[in-house]
């Protein structure tokens, strides 16, 4: 690949959602804080918000999600302890492919490394041109929205600002497609394959949907992607909503409420993945591994199993740097 100038120039900020310093209340609290008054996540207005947050969510959730990071917790947290191991092989990957140093920095929306550090981390490293990719694939205002609010509110702080580009989605990225169904057949060579595929994305309040959020059409896209790869009929898979909070109804049907239903209508062995998360994190490893495994066995389920996200994957790693490559292209 032919870059137009010298490749010290070109740096990738490589953005996850965020994660909690350490298992503890008051560091759940600090991060709980940051994420739940972005209004992009929680757009209710702040007056109704504000009491409810601090008042009732906030001393209510921190203890409980802080014991659940604790059962999960391995000297870090997962999704900061796979994101800098994704950082470092991108940047192995990139050195491999373009023939020169990109340097790569993980950052976090919220919480730390933050997008300011990483940001301040690539310009000492001499970086002029950014390409911000959010491990996101499916597009939601919720997530890669929030990832563009927060660089340009990092770099309105910068008097020399770099440009920047920023990878949008890659839901049906053909290597993303066969990265995820690749997985899931070698998932299948090990332990054998299930009656069916269940492939759990992250969910959004219905009304960010009907407002435009393009979400669910992306989830859509990917799981009839990976059915295809994989050449499921359409009784061997579903694609279900996750990880639902607050009142409102979100995106349906849910995956919790599913895994009850399944074993009654005869599906008794189970495969479960999450295609939207690129990394295992609280709610990979706890809400799908474990709190949903219970749903399902005590359901009448009798084999479940969790297919890990692509986390430092070869093939995951190959992708992101293709999609990194693509933008460098032409630059
Ligand atoms: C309150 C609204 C929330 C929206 C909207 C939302 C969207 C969304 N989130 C992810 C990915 C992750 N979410 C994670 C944790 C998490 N998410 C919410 C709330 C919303 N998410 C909360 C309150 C939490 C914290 C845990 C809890 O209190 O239950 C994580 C895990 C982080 C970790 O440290 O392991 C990820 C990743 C996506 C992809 C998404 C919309 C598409
Ligand atoms: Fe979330
Ligand atoms: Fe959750």
């Amino acid at each position: 690949m032919e870059l137009q100038r010298t490749t010290e120039q070109y740096g990738v900020l490589l953005v996850n959602l965020g994660t909690p310093d350490e298992p503890t209340p008051k560091a759940v609290r600090r991060y709980l804080k940051q994420f739940l008054s972005d209004r992009r996540v929680v757009d209710l207005p702040r007056v109704l918000w504000w009491p409810l947050l601090n008042g009732i969510i906030l001393p209510t959730r921190s203890p409980k999600v802080a014991h659940a990071y604790q059962t999960i917790w391995q000297d870090d947290s997962p999704l900061r302890r796979i994101g800098l191991a994704q950082a470092k092989s991108l940047q192995e990957k990139l050195e491999f492919i373009v023939g020169g140093e990109i340097p790569v920095e993980l950052a976090m929306t919220y919480g730390n490394p933050s997008i300011p550090a990483g940001i301040e981390k690539l310009q000492q490293a001499g970086v002029k041109r950014i390409v911000v990719l959010p491990l996101y694939p499916q597009y939601s205002a919720t997530t890669t929205g929030s990832v563009l609010d927060a660089v340009a509110k990092a770099l309105a702080d910068i008097r020399h600002v770099p440009e920047v580009r920023m990878v949008h989605d890659y839901y049906q990225h053909p290597l993303y497609i066969n990265a995820l169904a690749g997985s899931v057949k070698s998932h299948w060579q090990q332990h054998g394959q299930a009656d069916k595929l269940l492939m759990s994305f992250h969910g959004i309040p219905q009304r960010y949907a009907r407002l435009g959020d393009p979400y669910p059409t992306h989830c859509e896209a990917t799981a009839k992607g990976v059915a295809d790869a994989l050449g499921l009929a359409d009784d061997q898979w579903q694609l279900t909503y996750q990880s639902r909070f607050g009142k409102e109804p979100w995106l349906q049907p849910y995956t919790d409420e599913t895994l009850e239903q399944l074993p009654k209508q005869g599906v008794k062995s189970l495969d479960i993945m999450c295609p939207a998360f690129a990394a295992d994190c609280l709610e990979t490893l706890e809400e799908i591994a474990v709190e949903n495994r219970d749903v399902f066995m005590d359901a009448g389920g009798e084999r479940y199993q969790y297919i890990h996200a692509l986390n430092e994957s070869p093939c995951h790693i190959k992708l992101l740097a293709q999609l990194v490559a693509d933008q460098l292209t032409g630059w």
